[in-house]
């Protein structure tokens, strides 16, 4: 059915140089030339040999002035001991690979520019294709009661199918390598939307389509508090584009330069980690690794709880979750100190509270997992020792491979830079990186150039400023995550549930998280209306001529709250 909307701006434009703009020149990966010295580079291990192995593949940096350095990789996933062959295409080179295997076609590598941020991601990346269920409200409960879905379906209802001319691009939020995210209203709705504009045109010639069907098949999957809700998505003949959740608070990267040094307090820090750990463990459960945290990454809802961005550079694998018998000594010892407190698989934390303001039921109360009809219930105390120990849910892809080259310099794991493979335990290396850097304001391994950070990261052992002070907890935490080898890294093993119980989160109450007073709440957002319509994507995402202007009808102010 034709859409019967007055379109607000011309869905398609001729050019497309603002978008283009949007992407920085390509920022490479600074790797080491086989041919140079390393003479300013500090003391490493022999296992940065690696690093001058990787770069036989990798064009000299002189050479890539207008085209991506190109590695091509192989995903592949081993499962509970089974390994699993991935399709992988990009564009129209469709390869299919077998595990272990290692290309040479093309891919592209560190060229993610990122407008205004200045610590770009890197990829050289292919995934497999999976499919996932079709986003409706009724697909996503725990975001059905959003006002924005009726708004969606309602214009939906009226129009048949919606497109780029039901939406008024009100301002550019941002911009990175595949595209521009604009703040949209969907017209005539006051429903606000986080819309990102991507050139179709210029992504298939950077080769960077998978990157965007990734993203978005990946988006599709998802339902959780602390991960962006995708409204829709569609077509034009230019663009592609994803209609997202608005987070007016910004990312945790411009909310740590606010702060007094440049460092969240500990207790700030403790509440976004935990948000993320929850996200992560979510993201992991479905066999999605992320790979690409970093406080850019993370965004602040109006309500001041945080959303995790940006997948396309995540991997999707087989995964089987499990419930298990703890064997873990702490949450042993808690448990049986835990007597009528939650006991919640996930929430091991003797302190769960049901807020009165936190209407949705949760499994905080865990014997009703094991709640058996009157004349079956056994005394207290058998029931006591029917449930020892508590049963913990691990659902950790750790087995999953992948020979990718993704991520941000800072924030890559060393078993990535070694080109050794690599599973889910690097979400676990850059929880610690994005840890260390929200409460020291720096990450630990940065050194003078990209080249340095890399040699760092694989050959310098941990180190702690001496400011600002920082609790041991917070210091153990660290250690445990940032071990270089990923098998004796925390979480390695049990995932999320590993790190949950160790004693920098205490106090955390887990499954009510979402509840709890967040360290800032964004104010609510004025937005200027632009009196000129912008003329299309770019239009709007031009600073000059397309900037938003106060409009005849003055400013818009819409109140989050
Ligand atoms: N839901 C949102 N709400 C508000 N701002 C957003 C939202 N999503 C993205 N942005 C802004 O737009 C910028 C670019 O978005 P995003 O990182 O998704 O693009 P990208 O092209 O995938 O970038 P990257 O190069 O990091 O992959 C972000 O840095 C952020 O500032």
């Amino acid at each position: 059915m034709a859409s019967k909307a007055m379109p607000q701006i011309l869905p398609e434009i001729s050019s497309i140089p603002e978008l283009k703009h949007c992407s920085k020149s390509p920022s490479p990966l600074e790797i080491p030339q086989t041919n140079n010295s390393c003479a300013s580079a500090p003391t490493v291990s022999p296992e940065t040999a690696n690093l001058s192995k990787m770069s036989h593949k990798l064009e000299p940096k002189e050479q890539k002035q207008d085209h991506h350095l190109k590695e091509s990789v192989v995903e592949h996933g081993n499962m509970n001991g089974s390994s699993t062959s991935f399709q992988t295409y990009e564009g129209s080179n469709q390869l299919k690979v077998s595990a272990s295997a290692r290309l040479t076609a093309p891919s592209e590598i560190g060229d993610r520019g990122n407008s205004g941020r200045c610590r770009p991601s890197t990829s050289s990346d292919v995934s497999d294709e999976s499919s996932c269920s079709s986003m409706t409200s009724s697909t996503k409960p725990h975001k059905a009661n959003d006002s924005r879905w009726e708004a969606i379906q309602m214009v939906r209802t009226r129009d048949g199918i919606l497109g780029l001319s039901h939406f008024r691009l009100l301002k550019r939020l941002g911009c990175g390598d595949i595209g521009s995210v604009y703040l949209s209203e969907l017209n005539g709705t006051k429903s606000y939307f986080a819309m990102k504009v991507m050139d179709k045109a210029s992504l298939a010639i950077r080769k960077k389509l998978l990157r965007v069907q990734t993203e978005k098949e990946i988006l599709q999957c998802l339902d959780h508090p602390f991960l962006p809700t995708l409204y829709t998505h569609f077509e034009t003949d230019k663009f592609s584009c994803l209609v997202m959740e608005f987070c007016p608070g910004g990312d945790l990267h411009t909310l740590r330069q606010k702060q007094p040094g440049k460092h969240f307090p500990e207790q700030a820090v403790k509440f976004y980690v935990a948000e993320v750990l929850l996200a992560l463990e979510y993201l992991h459960m479905l066999g999605i690794i992320y790979r690409d945290l970093k406080p850019e990454n993370v965004l602040v809802r109006e309500d001041g709880h945080i959303m995790l961005s940006d997948f396309d550079l995540s991997l999707r694998c087989a995964v089987s979750p499990t419930l298990t018998k703890s064997s873990n000594p702490d949450a042993e010892a808690l448990r049986k100190n835990s007597q009528g407190y939650c006991v919640q698989p996930a929430c091991v934390e003797p302190s769960c509270i049901i807020q009165p303001s936190c209407a949705a039921p949760t499994t905080c109360f865990g014997p009703r997992f094991f709640s058996k009809s009157k004349k079956d219930r056994k005394p207290k105390t058998e029931v006591a020792t029917q449930i020892n120990p508590w049963p913990e849910l691990i659902a950790e892809p750790s087995d999953a491979r992948s020979m990718s080259f993704v991520g941000t310099h800072e924030y890559l794991a060393p078993e990535i830079i070694k080109g050794e493979g690599h599973g889910s335990a690097v979400d676990w290396w850059t929880f610690g990186i994005f840890l260390y850097e929200l409460l020291f304001g720096k990450t630990p391994f940065k050194g003078s150039g990209n080249r340095a950070t890399l040699f760092n990261v694989i050959g310098q052992p941990l180190r702690f400023p001496e400011y600002p002070v920082v609790s041991f907890s917070a210091r153990d935490l660290i250690r445990g995550l940032l071990v270089k080898e990923p098998q004796q890294r925390l979480a390695y093993k049990r995932g999320a549930t590993e790190i949950k119980q160790h004693p920098f989160f205490e106090g955390v109450n887990w499954a009510l998280i979402r509840c709890a007073t967040p360290p800032e709440v964004p104010k609510p957002v004025e937005i200027e209306r632009p009196s000129k319509l912008p003329s299309s994507p770019s239009g709007a995402a031009d600073g000059s001529s397309g900037a938003p202007q106060k409009g005849s009808d003055g400013y818009l102010e819409f109140d989050f709250f």
